[in-house]
């Protein structure tokens, strides 16, 4: 169990996130685009597993990203987890019991990393104290950091950027969706992660999946619902985000609300409308702007508009009612040191 202990069930997630937000001293930093820097340091990510394939064959450069993050400033790191599904793992020969077990890794590994970073920061005050320099940075003042378990949505698995059309089909039904994510969820839910990060979700059907889920499998830990949108008022689908709010409204485990994966310039309409509809923290963490073509696996500048650096804007985003910003895809520890300054100077 991370920072925040077993104490904090569903009977109090109502005031997990604002706590945390308070310890945080009003807002929070969240990490980067994390698979996006994977291939940065050379990882092959063209696989139906995406990033979850580096906990197969480079669990270090996992461990390597999250401690990038966190030196950057991060408050939140996301696993490795998006794509990462016992059904995919299954797909490559691994047997049930290891699928979890890599699931379970997502988390060990994220871990792994906070408690690095933490003992540096730690023995870095000490060697200041012995140079007889007093420190700002003792252990008891160490920042708060929380392991969030990420979970992709069934267009994630399906590796051809179904998350961003949400459009499955009339195969694909509420219980089809909630029957998908069941085992990925309760493995989560009890691998020691703080928090479960819903991302990138594409449709309402997908949030009313997750909704229910968490209510029949009595999820223990709190859990966010984030949306990608292309035109800054539906999500991807075509739902309005504000009845996709609306059902993560009536979550009581979901502790925060927004988007993510979403180019900057929809962000603050969307921090608008979800505002209109919740009054839980509301979340942000945009990706560079560019657009994901699924079938070839890479990233294509937009034609048109074109994002300036979006750390300008979170001032405004703040003022609009959001308090957790970070990056999505193509982000970088640079975007997150951004924004990690952009917040110490306003707080
Ligand atoms: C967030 S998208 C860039 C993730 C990758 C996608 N699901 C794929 O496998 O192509
Ligand atoms: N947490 C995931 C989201 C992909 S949209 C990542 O950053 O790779
Ligand atoms: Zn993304």
């Amino acid at each position: 169990m991370g920072l925040v202990g077993a104490e904090e069930t569903s009977s109090s997630s109502s005031s997990f996130m604002s706590d945390f937000i308070q310890k945080c001293g009003g807002c929070v930093v969240i990490d980067g685009g994390f698979a996006t820097e994977l291939e940065r340091h050379g990882a092959d990510l063209n696989d139906p597993l995406w990033s979850a394939k580096c906990l197969i064959d480079s669990p270090h450069l996992v461990r390597r990203v999250h401690l990038d993050y966190l030196d950057a400033g991060a408050n939140i790191i996301l696993t490795a987890s998006y794509q990462a599904t016992v059904q995919g793992f299954e797909a490559k020969g691994f047997s049930s019991e290891e699928a979890e077990g890599l699931l379970r890794r997502s988390v060990e590994i994220a871990c792994e990393a906070r408690e690095i970073y933490h003992d540096r920061c730690t023995k870095d005050s000490w060697d200041v104290m012995e140079n007889g320099r007093s420190s700002s940075s003792s252990s008891s003042s160490r920042r708060p950091i929380l392991v969030a378990a990420s979970v992709g949505s069934y267009g994630a698995y399906l590796a051809d950027g179904s998350e961003y059309s949400g459009n499955y089909g009339d195969a694909i039904t509420l219980e089809t969706l909630k029957d998908f994510h069941r085992k990925r969820v309760q493995i989560l839910a009890n691998s020691g992660a703080d928090i479960i990060a819903f991302e990138t979700i594409p449709n309402k059907l997908e949030a009313k999946a997750y909704a229910e889920l968490l209510e029949e499998e009595g999820i223990e830990i709190p859990a966010w619902f984030s949306f990608n949108s292309k035109d800054g008022v539906n999500v991807v689908s075509g739902d309005p985000i504000s009845e996709c709010a609306s059902i993560a409204d009536s979550c009581k485990q979901v502790v925060a609300v927004g988007i993510n994966c979403t180019p900057p310039r929809f962000i603050h309409g969307l921090i608008t409308s979800i505002k209109k509809v919740t009054s839980k923290p509301i979340l942000v963490y945009p990706n560079s702007g560019e657009t994901y073509d699924g079938q070839a696996k890479q990233w294509v500048k937009s034609s048109g508009d074109v994002d300036e650096d979006f750390v300008t804007y979170i001032g405004k985003w703040r003022e609009a009612g959001a308090s957790l910003f970070g990056g999505c895809c193509r982000t970088s520890p640079k975007t997150i040191r951004g924004i990690a300054r952009v917040l110490s100077s306003k707080n």
